[in-house]
């Protein structure tokens, strides 16, 4: 078993004390009477590097990584220091995260917020929107069939912006003819953890300049950032160098004062 196939079989262990907890048509009800997700994408096209920084406790790969007592606080540091949208990781067992700390930032935060999870069902999606996420990740990996297909509709329909997820050409081509909007390149491979940052700007030249390219994992500061900006980055996803950091307002702003691909386009 790798370890997304490991991952994901505890997430639906969780999920089904949670389905048995509340049905899936009274958790419907509730999402759909929650205020309008807002539309993160203007931010990620601006010409300055759009920030998704992330609330992350710790990692299957890296294990503890930050206490974070009260994410709302990480999170206002975050919203300060000018990033885009937030991450909160809600994943439980591996990642030390819970839908109460992205309830936690819903309410004090006015940014986009991504549910960070290994999102597999619709039920999923509909708690996303219930706790006040703007986002949703689909992992192309993570979802065989049509699946991917079937759950990035109802997402969309949800009024959430998909980040689609992905690790090699192959994947990345499926996210292109699926039409995703927002496209992120994952340098850990979720198979094995391995983190190969070279990896964006070999995918980065098959996603369309139409699309927001977002490269994550393995930011460890801006050196990493202006790399992927060269390579055509929109948007940088950074998690473990933010909560390990000390000072995330000033490390989210340093990051985002890098240029994009756009400062060009805009001049010309
Ligand atoms: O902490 P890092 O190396 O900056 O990585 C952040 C983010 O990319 C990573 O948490 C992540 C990317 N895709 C995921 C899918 C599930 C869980 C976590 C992730």
């Amino acid at each position: 078993m790798s370890v997304l196939d490991d991952i994901v079989a505890g997430v639906r262990e969780d999920l089904a004390v949670r389905e048995a907890e509340l049905p899936e048509s009274a958790l419907r009800e509730r999402a759909l009477a929650t205020p309008r997700p807002r539309d993160p994408v203007p931010a990620f096209r601006s010409p300055e590097m759009a920030v998704i920084a992330e609330v992350k406790r710790r990692s299957p790969s890296k294990g503890h990584l930050a206490e974070i007592p009260d994410p709302s606080v990480l999170a206002s540091s975050y919203a300060a220091g000018g990033a885009a949208a937030i991450s909160v990781l809600t994943e439980q067992r591996r990642f030390g995260g819970s839908l109460a700390d992205l309830r936690a930032v819903r309410a004090m935060v006015e940014t986009p917020l991504l549910r960070k999870d290994f999102v597999v069902t619709e039920y999923q999606l509909l708690e996303a929107r219930e706790a006040g996420a703007d986002l949703a990740l689909l992992i192309v990996s993570a979802l065989p069939g049509d699946e991917l297909d079937r759950l990035y509709a109802v997402a969309t329909d949800l009024g959430l912006t998909v980040l689609v997820e992905v690790h090699d050409e192959a994947e990345t081509e499926r996210a292109v003819a699926l039409g995703a909007e927002v496209i992120g390149v994952n340098s850990r491979n979720l198979k094995t953890l391995e983190v190969h940052p070279e990896t964006f700007g070999r995918l980065a030249s098959g996603i369309p300049r139409d699309r927001v390219r977002v490269a994550e994992s393995g930011i460890t500061g801006v050196a990493d950032v202006e790399r992927y900006a060269a390579e055509g980055a929109d948007v940088c996803l950074v998690g473990e160098a933010l909560v390990i950091g000390g000072e995330p307002e000033a490390a989210v702003r340093a990051m985002r004062a890098v240029r994009t691909r756009h400062e060009e386009e805009v001049s010309r």
